[in-house]
């Protein structure tokens, strides 16, 4: 195994008036391939500040973010949007595919803004759709779609530029329980074939599908539920 991200000593602040809330206190962990992370905490605790610090969405008020051994914490904006756009995938609760494309063009997607030429791009999310066993979907729109279809269409999107890193906020909330194991199924594949893969949730059935588990209570990151109660 391999460390692929990691933030050593990082806060994060937000100010807001006069207030400073301290979402994430000085924390530092490291991601590694081959595994799936949880990343489990109650509402409010932190959790998508830590996934969007790890996705260089967000910069820290403090301590320093490496992706890949490289240290990305003063990288410009511009910078930053190449490191997700070739380092990183997205999977969201609400799947944010567009509506219009079919399956396989929302899977095409982040390879034509990359400039890859249409074959390539279509050859390389046939792919990414067989890993999802969506290929027999291909042509269709996301409303002809489940809600466990389109997330494993965005799960497809979120691989096709061999990402080494996915990271999925909630990525099973919109689902019923049936779909959402399918889907940390897929995820947890994924994982075992060489992929770093992080997913925030505050599901603590969950679990059983985590290689590793993080908590965040109260903005702090910990390898111990404290309060299970904070969660229901
Ligand atoms: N842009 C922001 N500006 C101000 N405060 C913020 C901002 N983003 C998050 N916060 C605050 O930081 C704290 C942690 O938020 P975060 O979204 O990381 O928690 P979370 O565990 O993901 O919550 P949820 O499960 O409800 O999405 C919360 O108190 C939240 O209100």
């Amino acid at each position: 195994m391999e460390v692929v991200a990691s933030l050593k000593d990082v806060k994060k602040e937000y100010k807001t008036g006069d207030t400073t809330i301290v979402a994430l206190d000085t924390t530092s962990i490291e991601i590694q391939n081959n595994q799936l992370t949880l990343i489990m905490g109650p509402s409010g605790s932190g959790k998508t500040t830590l996934l969007s610090l790890i996705g260089c969405v967000i910069y820290p008020t403090s301590g320093r973010v490496f992706i890949l051994d490289r240290d990305v914490t003063d990288l410009p904006e511009k910078k930053l949007a190449d490191i997700r756009l070739n380092s990183i995938g997205f999977v969201f609760q609400h799947f944010n595919l567009l509506n219009p494309l079919t399956a396989l063009e929302n899977v095409m997607q982040p390879l034509a803004l990359k400039g890859e030429p249409k074959r390539r791009a279509r050859e390389e999310a046939l792919k990414a759709l067989e890993k999802v066993n969506m290929l027999d979907r291909k042509n269709n729109l996301p409303k002809k779609l489940s809600g466990g279809q389109k997330q494993r269409v965005a799960i497809a999107r979120a691989l096709v530029s061999d990402a080494a890193i996915i990271l999925c906020d909630e990525p099973t909330a919109s689902l019923d329980a049936k779909s959402a194991a399918l889907v940390m199924e897929d995820l947890k594949q994924l994982a075992a074939g060489g992929k770093a893969v992080v997913v925030v949730t505050h599901d603590l059935r969950l679990r059983p599908f985590a290689d590793r588990i993080i908590y965040v209570e109260e903005g702090k990151v910990s390898d111990k539920l404290k309060d299970e109660e904070a969660y229901k």
